[in-house]
């Protein structure tokens, strides 16, 4: 199946994004630690927090995560802690994503863990055991979810838990929220160093709590802001781009708030208001755009897309993490936006540069998404400059943001379905 895209001449709406997957899925793990009655409210009702769910419901012996990262290695952390043996496993491409990083790390720690099928990937089988607590050092350049995954379990540990870190880290955010809630649930959890973690063992309270709502999305809705071209600039028009998301905060602990920094540049105004955000058009654009992105890998895409489509040459780098991702980002980027017309390049398949090279686009381009939620995702907004774009296997949205094409029809587009 395939989705045909038409935008709307000027974007004017009101959005309740999707809750946060991450924090949803941190949440239900530290909730379950907590032996928690309250349970979170606000829960993202995505593919990746259900899957958290129903693994976590009424022990199943055999738990098919499906491509969610966090609850793949979230849980194979859990699991080494709680009595009884399971096996763990996903979708083709989760059993390629690499976790050797952190079996071995739990092994260190005294965790009964095998591979079920390849060495150093899912599927495994996990017998839960106590584990002592103690120090261990582990790579922090491949993926943050395996330390997320160890620090969640650190306070019940004898010992408590202390990691150190070698490496570039990667996704530090990602650590930093986790420290968050586990501090909202009672632990004591730190940076000791630039690079070192310290746990000390304890117990986790049960304690209401709210997930907010995931600013990962909002940022396919800063997109359409950044790409529509609403003429509506003058002070005699009333209808100008304004696009409301709600929920969000400014002072979240999510990392890839910082997208709306980083689209100020592109021309897209937030104001906070007590609901959520306020999206306008401001300014003219930068010319050319250089950022690190080593700490808000998820929004790759949509600065990748964002850039080519408004003609912004850009050299984006930190990109380490993204051939190991529901696809290869990199690659799949390159190939999809030369479908549109755009030639992109990666340089140490860590860093990806256009500097404004164009070949000769397709008529009719369907783009691909490699099961991958983020590449329909931040590509539809292509739809605003591209008329009657075609996205392949739409239904992928339901990763992360399962309400993702009716809330582009609520903000006005046509979707036209081709079997
Ligand atoms: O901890 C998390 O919730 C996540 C961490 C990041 O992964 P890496 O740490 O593997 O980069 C991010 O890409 C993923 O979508 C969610
Ligand atoms: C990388 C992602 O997810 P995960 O690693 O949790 O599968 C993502 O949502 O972009």
């Amino acid at each position: 199946m395939r989705y045909k895209l038409s935008a709307p001449a000027t974007l004017h709406t009101t959005i309740q994004l999707p809750a946060s997957k991450s924090i949803s899925n941190r949440a239900l793990i530290l909730h379950a630690l907590a032996q928690g009655c309250i349970t979170p409210a606000n829960l993202s009702d995505c593919d990746d927090t259900r899957v958290m769910i129903k693994a976590l419901d009424g022990n199943p012996e055999h738990i098919d995560i499906l491509a969610a990262g966090t609850a793949m290695r979230f849980l194979t952390a859990y699991l080494s802690v709680t009595p009884g043996t399971r096996v763990i496993t996903g979708t083709e491409r989760m059993q390629q994503r690499p976790i050797r990083i952190l079996v071995d790390a739990l092994r260190e720690l005294g965790a009964q863990i095998e591979y079920a099928g390849k060495e150093g990937y899912p599927p495994l089988r996990i017998t839960g055991t106590e584990l002592a607590g103690e120090e261990i050092t582990l790579a922090g350049n491949v993926s943050s979810q395996y330390i997320s995954a160890l620090l969640m379990i650190g306070p019940i540990l004898r010992n408590g838990l202390k990691l150190n870190l070698t490496g570039e880290i990667i996704s530090r955010p990602y650590i930093n929220l986790t420290l968050q809630l586990m501090k909202e649930f009672g632990a004591e959890a730190a940076w000791s160093s630039e690079s070192s973690i310290t746990v000390r063992p304890g117990t986790y309270k049960d304690i209401p709590f709210t997930v907010e709502s995931d600013w990962s999305a909002a940022s396919y809705w800063y997109q359409m802001v950044a790409l529509n071209c609403d003429n509506a600039t003058n002070e005699k028009e009333t209808v100008k781009t304004e696009v409301e998301l709600s929920g969000l905060f400014s002072r979240s602990y999510q990392g890839d708030s910082r997208g709306a920094e980083i689209f100020t540049k592109l021309g897209v105004r937030t104001a906070h208001t007590d609901r959520g955000v306020i999206l306008t058009k401001m300014g003219s654009p930068v010319a050319r755009i250089k950022e690190d992105l080593v700490d808000i890998p998820d929004l790759a895409q949509t600065f990748v897309v964002t850039c080519c489509l408004m003609n912004i040459p850009f050299r984006f780098t930190g990109l380490q993490s993204l051939k190991i991702k529901e696809t290869d980002r990199i690659q799949a980027l390159i190939t999809e936006l030369h479908k549109l017309g755009y030639v992109v390049k990666s340089e140490e398949d860590s860093i990806l540069i256009w500097d404004g090279e164009r070949c000769e686009p397709e008529a009719n381009p369907v783009i691909a998404t490699y099961e991958d939620h983020r590449m329909a995702m931040a590509f539809a907004p292509a739809a605003m400059r591209m008329p009657s774009l075609l996205i392949a296997e739409p239904q992928v949205v339901s990763k992360s943001y399962p309400g993702y094409w009716k809330d582009l029809q609520q903000a006005g587009f046509e979707i036209e379905i081709e079997e």
